[in-house]
């Protein structure tokens, strides 16, 4: 995709394809950049619906993020453009969509392909932390699927450099730990735990602090109160990783290189991810 490295683009680079989705600010489309031939997602975003919601400044930062990451696992943000009305993310198109909608048709996944998402994601956070990005909003909505089953990271609106580390609460709480639903001080630590809820997600089909109301899940977060059901069953090598990831005490959870030797990932992961 050198050819998709070039600096300003126009809509006219682009014919334009079927809709791919909706978010929050407009839809996406896929489009196929006419020079290459290549596909990719075009996000088009409503200057007027970001001024309303006072997001662009965290849009900017997401494009900022995301332009600089390259790793397999994370979705490539190419480039950007904007005309009077919209603003236009060139992304990478994950043909295989929504990883949720997957776990959603097949309920829970086995521990193979759960293992296997997790090492993924473990290295794509690695590759992010060392690079002191980040992601906060690690959860099955914001992770893709590439046209080889791949997993990407993508949604980078809540990313930041670990240096500002300021957050507003907006979208569900499941994911977030302890210290982000108290709103104290974090670190790249707040994406272990996340990816340790995830992680129970995958294996069980719903998040691990599930309540009916935000106050019994805010609760359940903090409190650390985590059960496995005896249905599914799932080995306990997961069930120990899990409870390794899933600490109130950010420094004590299990570090991310550890988790790629942990025996559940060791033995269950696919190496090609
Ligand atoms: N790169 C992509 N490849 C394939 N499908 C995509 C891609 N990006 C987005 N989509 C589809 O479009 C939908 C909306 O995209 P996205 O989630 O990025 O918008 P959004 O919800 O406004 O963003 P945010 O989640 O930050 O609010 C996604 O749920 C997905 O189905
Ligand atoms: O009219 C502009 O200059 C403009 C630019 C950008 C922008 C600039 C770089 C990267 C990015 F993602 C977005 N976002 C906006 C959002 C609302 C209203 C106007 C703008
Ligand atoms: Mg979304």
């Amino acid at each position: 995709s050198v050819a998709l490295e070039k600096k300003r683009w126009t809509l006219n680079d682009f014919d334009i394809g079927k809709p791919l989705g909706r978010g929050k600010f407009g839809h996406v489309y896929l489009a196929r950049e006419k020079r290459s031939n290549h596909l990719v997602a075009l996000k088009v975003l409503f200057k007027s619906q970001l001024k309303q919601s006072q997001v662009e400044h965290q849009l900017r930062r997401e494009v900022e993020i995301q332009s600089h990451l390259r790793h397999p696992n994370i979705l490539r943000l190419y480039g950007y453009f904007y005309d009077q009305k919209r603003v236009y993310l060139i992304l990478e198109y994950a043909a295989k969509g929504e990883l949720y909608k997957e776990l959603q048709k097949c309920k829970y996944f086995s521990e193979r392909r759960a293992a296997t998402y997790v090492a993924s994601l473990a290295r794509a956070l690695i590759y992010c932390h060392g690079k002191h990005v980040i992601h906060r909003d690690i959860k099955p909505e914001n992770l893709l699927v590439g046209a080889r089953g791949e997993l990407k990271i993508a949604d980078f609106g809540w990313s930041v450099h670990t240096f500002n580390r300021r957050r507003t609460m907006c979208g569900t709480l499941d994911y977030l730990p302890p210290e982000m639903v108290e709103s104290v001080e974090h670190d790249a630590n707040v994406d272990i735990w996340s990816l340790g809820v995830l992680c129970y997600e995958f294996l069980y089909g719903e998040p691990p602090f599930e309540a009916k109301e935000h106050s019994d899940t805010y609760r359940r977060i903090v409190q650390v109160d985590l059960k496995f059901p005896p249905k599914p069953i799932v080995s306990s090598a997961a069930k120990d990783l899990i409870s390794q990831m899933l600490v109130k005490d950010s420094s004590s959870r299990l570090p991310l290189h550890k988790l790629l030797e942990h025996p559940w990932i060791v033995q269950n992961a696919d190496p090609s991810g």
